[in-house]
């Protein structure tokens, strides 16, 4: 850190604090555009050179990285040691005597409470990798040294940033890093609830199987929009997880010298056919290849064990046999390896409900549209009849190969993992974008055609507004066919999924939450109305890190609570069905909760402290009022709606949000199909996936999926939203989100940005510019966003966002604001973008190259294309050579050209280059400061 850069962050922190104490909301300039235009005016004259900016940069991405780091360690409680050994101890004490001043419960008694998952951990691939992953383990090792304040001092990194997006394999890997530290955490659990057990119970204790906690993954599995992953990705990444867990099995038992059976071997032999499995795995649909994989995966699965039954045997003698000191390592590796079955996490499947629509299409010719509500019921009578008639089939992999529909192939895939990897732990089969009981039905036919009905858990996740809105009718629809009863009464459990990040950006985040409280309600009342009370409901929660896609802010008790509020649970227990919640854990962020031992072993002690939390009926006032949040919620459901209408929140989103991030995983950015479309510009929101919709607000600082509505339902009901907040932790916990929210948005900011789109701020600037060449370069810009015509629209919607964010800041006055480092990196940000543009302008004259001309430049440029305008630039003026014209071409070596374009290069396009990269850069502060990507 140079001195100039100390001496300028600090000139700039206490201007931007004179902004935040300044803060006028109804002023019509924009104060951040002015301590932006200050920035740009001190780098253009040389006053503020860029190797000083880049410095500064870097220095507020420290800060924001070191108070991140922070937050983790406050998230957890503080990941201490002895904490969480405490915490655990406590679960467990509390689980053999609910009541200090009574006996302990009887051994059945915590043999239930234990021996039953009543929590899982789901660890997604969701594509928030943003960080380099040595990014990601420092800020992992330093919050796990449960800082008290932000730390001075961090990690140096030149950048934060991925040198591109992780593969899927690259994904698994960091999943499976953090699910092997979870198992580790569930094994330190297990440890104490059975040493708890051994006080009580010392002859007894260790036929005791705890699993009240497990680990799930999707990674590899989920291909909802995404047509990239092949099944036979798919089965080789599920292999490896079979591998991970014998390998962790067989070096749990390697120290244990009084295993005397033979346990070892049989782990050993399993784990030598399962990597000959691996091996043989194909690459592709090539028949001889999956031909060779099929004799290995078939004709070695018995050696490969194709169930952990297949070990249960052996475990008790082992168990029996062992001596004391071993014993407890013995109970433990088994307890992880049945609660997990053939694999070091359990599996979910997903794909979207528009595939399993075109297989009943294709295969029973049913033409009509789920889309159409007239027609469901129809559409319903007659795939209750295909499933009356319908007869399982056997497969094999010819028929995995010929198969075209994606629905078949993903079935089939699934009946290959049950028959051949393992038969005994059942598959989750999620359907994104549920909205009809028919889609349920129709995967149930489908289930049952390959025979594998009783072993999937078929689970529709809602996340879109009708789903949400009419999920108990969706529900109820199936529940009508007497196969789905059926179902569900053999498989004794019904799996439903939500979906917090598009459910979040479609009707709101907070408006979200209520109607899925809402909906599990109902859930609860319609398996009474059907006398399905004995069945098990499996609650799984998709949420990300950050508040706009269902993570709360501060705690991640809060988080559990919010997620899954105690009125609902205790309504579930009152009717006696019992619930299993499960929760993801996603991508890059969401992996930090597992990123070192000391947070998993943190992670695992609050889960296990919400799983097992008691739920008496919760006195929440806020339950007193259902009229109040039926209105309050719906007013912000409404405005968020509205919001996503406004053509100009498309064009806000579309205009240069995409280019402030970095893609940041495997998934695309938009939802693919079979017969997938490219976007070019986006005209509504539901064009983005959730993750980059809400990465592109956080960087243009306006949490709007967490904010918009909320001033105009506070206006509606001021006194009653003052009590409650003050009152009802399950309404402040919604508001808490709309607190960070707040902390990390800033209208000024927003309003920079619309202004830096506006064609007539670039004409005030023209006319207010005495040299020529900087007045045409002003109207080259203004031209430029006249023909991209975001500016109108955007103004419109910044005057809806804005008269509802006065309103929200005259009921909640108090609520926070965006602290000065964050509102420096946004201004300088600003002011890195006009100078971007303004290099763009001196770009000298060149004849179009194919479709690249200088308007499309231009255009390219204003959208902040900036990596692709300079990869034409380069091929357009050559300003290096790649070696091959120093080759011998039979002549005296002549003069050559290099170097013609040297100026350009030094004076703009290497400029450019750093510019855009300091752009990116900011964004991994801001993103630091807002805890997530996405
Ligand atoms: C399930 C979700 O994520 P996605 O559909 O983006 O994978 C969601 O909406 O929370």
């Amino acid at each position: 850190m140079t001195e100039a850069a100390a001496r300028n962050v600090s000139d700039l922190l206490a201007q931007a604090s004179q902004l935040i104490a300044s803060h006028d909301e109804t002023a019509s300039g924009s104060p951040v555009m002015a301590l932006a235009r200050q920035i740009g005016r001190q780098m253009s004259s040389g006053a503020l050179p860029m190797d000083v900016v880049e410095d500064i940069v870097r220095l507020l991405r420290d800060r924001a990285f070191a108070g991140r780091a922070h937050h983790i360690a406050t998230y957890l409680d503080g990941p201490d040691e002895q904490a969480v050994t405490e915490r655990m101890r406590d679960v467990a004490r509390r689980i053999v005597q609910p009541d200090p001043t009574d006996s302990p419960v009887p051994i059945a008694r915590f043999r239930a409470a234990i021996e039953r998952s009543r929590f899982a951990a789901v660890f997604t691939a969701h594509p928030t990798f943003a960080l380099a992953n040595p990014v990601y383990e420092a800020l992992a090792e330093l919050a796990s040294t449960n800082p008290a304040t932000a730390p001075d001092h961090v990690p140096a990194f030149l950048t934060h940033r991925r040198v591109g997006p992780p593969t899927l394999d690259e994904e698994f890997t960091l999943a499976t890093q953090a699910i092997l530290r979870g198992r580790n955490a569930l094994d330190r659990l297990n440890t104490i609830l059975l040493s708890e057990a051994r006080t009580h119970w010392p002859q007894l204790w260790s036929t005791l199987v705890p699993r009240p906690i497990i680990m799930t993954s999707w990674v590899g599995y989920d291909t909802d929009g995404r047509t990239d992953i092949g099944w036979w990705d798919t089965l080789r990444l599920r292999l490896r997880m079979k591998q991970l867990q014998l390998g962790r099995l067989q070096a749990q038992l390697a120290p244990l010298a009084s295993c005397a059976n033979d346990l070892h071997a049989r782990v050993a032999t399993a784990l030598e056919a399962v990597t000959a499995q691996i091996a043989a795995c194909p690459t592709g649909p090539e028949p001889e290849g999956v031909s060779r994989f099929a004799d290995v995966l078939i004709n070695r699965s018995t050696e490969a064990l194709t169930s952990s039954n297949d070990l249960r045997a052996a475990f008790s003698e082992a168990i029996d046999a062992a001596t004391t000191e071993d014993r407890m390592a013995l109970v433990v590796a088994q307890a992880g390896f049945m609660a997990h079955g053939l694999s070091a996490a359990h599996t979910h499947t997903r794909l979207n409900a528009t595939q399993l629509h075109n297989i009943a299409r294709q295969r029973l010719n049913i033409t009509d549209s789920p889309d159409i509500p007239a027609q469901r019921r129809a559409l319903i009578s007659r795939m209750n009849e295909a499933l009356d008639t319908v007869e399982p089939v056997e497969i094999d992999f010819g028929s995995l190969l010929m198969e075209q529909a994606s629905a078949g192939r993903l079935m089939m895939t699934v009946r290959q993992i049950l028959r051949h990897i393992d038969r005994t732990s059942p598959i989750r089969f999620l359907i994104a974008e549920t909205e009809t009981g028919y889609t349920l039905l129709a995967a149930l036919w489908l289930a049952r055609l390959y025979g594998v009905e009783d072993m999937i858990e078929i689970s529709p996740l809602f996340e879109t507004q009708d789903a949400l809105e009419n999920g108990e009718q969706i529900i109820e629809e199936a529940l009508r066919s007497p196969h789905w009863r059926a179902y569900l009464q053999r498989t004794r459990k019904l799996s439903l999924q939500f979906g917090f990040s598009d459910s979040g950006r479609y009707v709101g985040q907070l408006a979200a939450t209520y109607l899925i409280e809402r909906l599990r309600i109902k859930v609860c009342d319609l398996l009474r109305k059907w006398d399905l009370a004995f069945v098990e409901v499996i609650l799984f929660d998709t949420h990300g890190e950050s508040i706009g896609r269902g993570a709360h802010p501060y705690r991640l008790a809060d988080r559990f609570d919010y997620l899954s509020p105690p009125h609902a649970r205790a309504r579930y227990t009152r009717a006696g069905i019992q619930l299993r919640e499960e929760t993801a854990f996603q991508g890059g962020d969401g992996y930090l909760m597992f990123g070192t031992q000391a947070l998993a072993d943190a992670t695992v002690s609050i889960i296990a402290e919400h799983a097992f939390a008691t739920s008496a009926l919760d006195r929440d006032p806020v339950y007193d009022e259902p009229d109040f949040s039926a209105d309050f919620f719906s007013t912000i459901a409404n405005g968020m709606t509205g919001l996503v209408e406004d053509p100009g929140y498309a064009a806000l989103l579309g205009a240069f949000g995409p280019s402030l991030i970095d893609k940041t995983g495997s998934r695309p950015s938009a939802r693919q199909s079979d017969a997938a479309s490219t976007v070019t510009r986006i005209k509504h929101p539901s064009q983005l996936r959730a993750i980059p919709n809400n990465a592109i607000l956080q960087q243009l600082a306006w949490c709007a999926n967490t904010l918009q509505g909320l001033g105009t339902a506070a206006a509606r009901h001021p006194e009653t939203f003052e009590k409650y907040l003050a009152e009802s932790p399950r309404f402040r916990r919604a508001m808490d989100f709309a607190a960070h929210g707040l902390a990390h948005s800033d209208h000024g900011v927003l309003r920079g940005v619309i202004r830096l789109l506006d064609p007539d701020m670039w004409l005030e600037r023209a006319t207010t510019q005495r040299d020529a060449g900087a007045q045409a370069a002003c109207l080259t810009l203004m031209h430029g966003l006249e023909q991209l015509d975001f500016w109108a629209s955007t103004q419109a919607m910044f005057r809806r966002i804005q008269s509802d964010h006065l309103a929200l800041r005259r009921a909640w006055p108090e609520a926070p604001r965006m602290q000065p480092d964050e509102l420096l990196l946004h201004a300088i940000r600003i002011a890195l973008i006009e100078q971007i543009w303004m290099l763009s302008t001196r770009v000298p004259y060149f004849s179009p190259r194919h479709a690249f001309s200088r308007d499309v430049m231009t255009l390219k440029v204003l959208c902040l294309e900036v990596p692709a305008v300079l990869k034409e630039l380069e091929q357009i003026f050559p300003y290096r050579s790649d070696g091959g014209f120093d080759l011998d071409f039979h002549e005296p070596h002549g003069p050559r050209q290099e170097g013609t374009y040297s100026r350009e290069y030094t004076e703009i396009f290497e400029p450019m280059q750093r510019l855009f990269q300091m752009v990116r850069e900011i964004s991994t502060g801001v993103m630091h400061h807002v805890g997530a990507f996405g």
